[in-house]
C-alpha cells in the first residue's frame, strides 16, 4: 500500500530531508502507524509519545476530554500540521470531514466536491460521488441553500470522490439534529461497508462510537489510555446488555459518575420528579 512515512523527530531530520520516502514493504501493513508520536505547543505537550495503529478497513473510534488533544491528533493524521517528534506512517490517498462542511460559498455543490482536484471528468465524477450520499439532485445547489444535513453530505462526497485509503471524521454530525444523525450513521456504515477505507472517527458522544466503531480509543494525558474492541454484530441496539456495558466502561475511562440512586425513595417522603438517568445518546 502506497504511503508517506514521515519521519520529522525535530527539525535536523526534515532538514536532512530523508524523513519522506515511499515504502513497498513487502509485508502488509497498517495503513496508520505512529510511533512514539508527540505534538508540544509552545511548552505545552499535547500528544506525548503516542502509538497508534489502524489497520486496512478498520472503523476506530476516538474518545477523550475536551482538550485532550483528539482533534491534535486527527490534524496530525491528515497532514495539516506537522508533528514535534516521532514516525508517523499514513497513506496518501485520505481525506477529512469536520464538524462544519467547509463549503465554498462561490462554488455549486459539485464544484465544491471537486474542489483542488485535477481529475478528468469531474463532473460526472461528482455527480457520482453525490449519488452516493444522495445528493444527485442537488449538485447544482449553491451551499448557502443546503440543509446542514445536505451541506455535510457534500463534504462526504468532497471525500469520498478522493478515494481515501484513511477518511478522518472530526466530529462530522455534532451540529446535526438528532433525526439527521441517524441518517448520517447509517449513510457513513453504509459507505464504508462498500469503500472500505479505514476510519477514525473522533467524536465526543460515546453511543455514537460504539455503535459504529469496530475498536474505540480513549486519548488521555496524551496517549491511548484504552483501546476496547466492540465485538457486538452490526446493526447493534444501544439496548443489547453487550452494548450498555461498553459504555458503561467508556463512560468510567472518561471520568463520568453514574450517580444512580441504589433505594427508592421513602413513600412518607415527596419524591422529586427527576426524570431517570438516560443512557441514551450520553455525550461527553
Ligand atoms: N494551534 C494551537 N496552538 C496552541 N495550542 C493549541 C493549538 N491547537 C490546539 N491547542 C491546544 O491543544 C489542546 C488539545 O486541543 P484539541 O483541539 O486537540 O483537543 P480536543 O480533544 O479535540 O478537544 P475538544 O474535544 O474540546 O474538541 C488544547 O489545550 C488546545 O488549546
Amino acid at each position: 500500500m502506497p504511503s508517506i512515512s514521515l519521519n520529522l523527530s525535530g527539525l535536523k531530520a526534515r532538514n536532512e530531508g530523508a524523513d519522506v520516502r515511499h515504502d513497498a514493504p513487502a509485508l502488509p501493513r497498517s495503513p496508520v502507524q505512529a510511533r512514539q508520536l508527540s505534538k508540544r505547543f509552545g511548552a505545552n505537550t499535547i500528544l506525548d509519545n503516542l502509538d497508534l495503529e489502524i489497520r486496512a478497513g478498520e472503523f476506530v473510534a476516538l474518545l477523550g476530554r475536551s482538550g485532550s488533544g483528539k482533534t491534535t491528533l486527527l490534524r496530525a493524521l491528515a497532514g495539516l500540521d506537522r508533528i514535534s517528534s516521532g514516525t508517523l506512517d499514513v497513506p496518501q490517498a485520505r481525506a477529512a470531514v469536520f464538524q462544519e462542511p467547509r463549503l465554498m460559498p462561490w462554488k455549486r455543490a459539485w464544484r465544491n466536491v471537486t474542489l483542488g482536484l485535477k481529475i478528468d471528468q469531474p463532473r460526472e465524477r461528482a455527480r457520482a460521488a453525490l449519488e452516493e450520499v444522495g445528493l444527485a439532485h442537488r449538485e447544482n445547489a449553491w451551499p448557502a441553500t443546503l440543509s446542514g444535513g445536505e451541506a455535510q453530505r457534500v463534504a462526504l462526497a468532497r471525500a469520498l470522490v478522493r478515494e481515501p485509503q484513511l477518511l478522518l471524521l472530526d466530529e462530522p454530525f455534532a451540529a446535526l439534529d438528532a433525526l439527521t444523525r441517524i441518517r448520517m450513521h447509517q449513510l457513513i456504515l453504509s459507505l464504508w461497508r462498500q469503500h472500505r477505507p479505514s476510519v477514525l472517527l473522533v467524536t465526543h458522544d460515546v453511543d455514537e462510537a460504539v455503535l459504529l466503531a469496530d475498536r474505540v480509543l480513549v486519548l488521555e494525558r496524551g496517549r491511548i489510555a484504552a483501546d476496547i474492541a466492540i465485538t457486538q454484530q452490526r446493526p447493534r441496539s444501544a439496548d443489547a446488555p453487550q452494548f450498555q456495558k461498553v459504555r458503561a466502561q467508556l463512560l468510567q475511562l472518561l471520568g463520568v459518575e453514574l450517580d444512580t440512586p441504589a433505594v427508592a425513595p421513602a413513600p412518607e417522603t415527596p419524591a422529586p420528579i427527576v426524570a431517570p438517568f438516560n443512557f441514551s445518546n450520553f455525550s461527553i
